[in-house]
């Protein structure tokens, strides 16, 4: 009786033991997905702010589609230039690329440009949960138009660690009329032509421009249905998590929602301890959730706002409307739209940066020591009569040939083998004057981290050259996220500020302000194999050298697909080294 029992046991554990593998080989086939996208980016003339203009679409749109997928999944986007007479490529970013850095999309470093009538096919998967943004990575092609939103969810039956009902993108931009040909001559001619203050701010592609500067309806047109406001539809009592990107070429924006506070709950794919605010203020790259609850009369809309901060403001301010369902999305509030905080308040953006920890159970402690630290002085500088901004007194400039093929391949003829410097002279430099001598040097050399090192990047503001400010610069690193580990204002002190580092909860990002005559720190592991940029995400600052590469673990990139080859020493396949 006994043995039978035994028996009847063993069996039943058995067929539990089995269940439970088929149930997991299930579970992962099911969170597995590949998620196809078929593009086509084309330019179309479109009113985004009601001026008419020739705007980079992607399938006819701008922002483009918005990527969703889970957790895990591959994503495979083919992607057309239809472009006609302009090159392109397309950066996922906040996407790691991890074993895939040749989808990174980043011209002259991971690839050649795709050209006009050219299909090329972006592989990756997308392994953490977050709000991401894609983007045209080629000379000043963002600026156009071409870009949307990444939205990875947790797998099936996971869920994230606060409540919402419902979940909407948003992504934040300012907007030129000029074309990005003629911005991008204007900063690489002599004299200097500066792009000056975008002409709009969109908010969710919408816009909109003062029509009656009579330049006739032909042009611009304010009943213009494509440049109506973004409405944001919610129904009364229920909780949103707006996940809002900003892609402004050059602004930092403040956004806010008349009568509504917002809690802070994720920046850059990672969960942050929620902070309530009234105004949000976001840098170019970067992204968060924030959730808001329809609680307010809902016999009304509500105005949504962004404004330029940190720069003297020559746009008007973005409008956008929070629609209480089932009034009508176009009904415009009878009340002031909110303005949002004064623009030149460095000590109110200084603490928002500051109130950005990584959530109580959810962090990921940083290693306590560096190997590395490179100080990055930030200024504009003159070469040769041209303006340009440089890091460490170096202006970056691109290769012919994309950094990834010619680090793989040996092809140390393709780019400057000297490495910029580490730092700068950090007892005499003046960070809060105009520098006595402007004159800088370019250069296309990179930065070389030893593989698996834990490097510190602390990044220096300082004065600009003719203006009277120090600027805002948002720096975006790929391939990586960094934890930042502190501001403060002034001069970084080698010996005592890294004393005052947050290595307890500090926030990973990839994207992150250094504020007006002010530092940050971040520290990340180089354990990413493959060459990537650091640079401004302020379009044209890094178009006039804002920027660096960086390289690690390149004996470890598998095959380079030839799909990023032909151009530079490339063109007609792989030369000798
Ligand atoms: O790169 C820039 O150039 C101008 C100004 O400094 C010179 O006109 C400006 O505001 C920038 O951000």
């Amino acid at each position: 009786m006994m043995e039978l029992f035994q028996f009847r046991k063993c069996i039943l554990i058995k067929l539990v033991a089995i269940s439970l593998l088929v149930s997991l080989i299930h579970v992962s086939t099911v969170e597995a997905k590949i998620r196809r996208y078929k593009w086509e980016a084309k330019y179309e003339y479109k009113s985004p702010d009601c001026y008419k203009k020739l705007v980079a679409t992607i399938n006819g749109k701008s922002p483009g589609p918005t990527i969703m997928a889970q957790q895990g999944d591959t994503v495979v986007v083919e992607l057309k230039n239809s472009l006609m007479t302009e090159n392109l490529a397309v950066h996922w970013h906040g996407i790691r690329q991890i074993g895939t850095p040749w989808s990174d999309g980043t011209e002259g470093v991971s690839q050649c440009p795709i050209m006009p009538g050219e299909t090329f096919t972006y592989k990756f998967v997308v392994d953490r949960p977050g709000t991401y943004l894609y983007h045209a990575h080629y000379g000043m092609l963002r600026d156009a138009g071409l870009y949307g939103s990444i939205r990875v969810s947790l797998p099936d039956g996971k869920s994230e660690p606060f409540d919402y009902d419902y979940d909407r993108s948003i992504i934040l931009n300012d907007w030129y009329h000029k074309s990005t040909h003629e911005l991008a001559t204007g900063l690489s001619s002599i004299p200097f032509s500066w792009v000056g203050e975008p002409q709009s701010l969109l908010i969710q592609g919408k816009g909109k421009f003062d029509c009656s500067q009579s330049l006739g309806a032909s042009v611009c047109n304010a009943s213009n249905p494509e440049c109506s406001p973004y409405a944001l539809t919610v129904i009364p009592g229920k909780t949103y998590r707006l996940r809002i990107g900003s892609l402004t070429s050059l602004s930092a924006l403040s956004f806010q929602i008349e009568d509504h506070n917002m809690t802070v709950v994720e920046a850059d794919g990672h969960y942050v301890e929620p902070f309530v605010v009234k105004n949000l203020f976001i840098y170019s790259g970067e992204t968060y959730s924030v959730l808001i609850k329809a609680d307010k009369d809902p016999s009304r809309n509500y105005w949504i706002t962004t404004n330029v901060v940190s720069r003297s403001p020559n746009t008007t301010n973005g409008l956008a409307i929070l629609n209480y369902y089932p009034n009508h999305p176009r009904r415009s509030p009878s009340t002031v739209p909110p303005t949002g905080p004064y623009w030149d308040n460095v000590s109110l953006r200084l603490t928002q940066s500051l109130s950005i920890k990584s959530r109580q159970g959810f962090i990921v402690t940083p290693p306590q020591t560096s190997d590395r630290m490179i100080v990055f002085l930030n200024t504009q500088n003159s070469i040769n009569g041209y303006v340009r901004w440089s890091v460490n007194n170096v202006s970056f400039t691109h290769p012919h040939t994309p950094y990834l093929i010619a680090v793989k391949h040996n092809l140390t003829h393709e780019f400057d083998q000297t490495p910029p410097p580490d730092g700068y002279d950090f007892v005499n430099y003046d960070i809060y004057n105009i520098r006595n001598n402007p004159n800088a040097t370019s250069s296309n050399g990179i930065y070389r981290l030893k593989f698996n090192t834990t490097v510190d990047v602390i990044l220096q503001n300082a004065h600009s050259m003719n203006s009277t400010k120090s600027e805002t610069h948002p720096w975006h690193l790929h391939g990586h996220d960094f934890w930042v580990l502190g501001y403060g204002e002034g001069k970084f002190d080698i010996y005592n500020d890294p004393k005052k580092y947050n290595l307890v909860n500090p926030i990973m990002k990839n994207t992150v302000p250094v504020h007006n005559y002010s530092w940050t720190a971040l520290r990340f592991k180089a354990d990413n194999p493959g060459v990537w940029a650091f640079h401004c995400h302020i379009e044209s600052h890094f178009s006039m050298g804002m920027g660096v590469v960086f390289e690690e673990g390149i004996e470890k990139v598998g095959d380079l697909p030839s799909s990023i080859m032909g151009c530079g020493a490339t063109k007609g396949g792989l030369p000798r080294p």
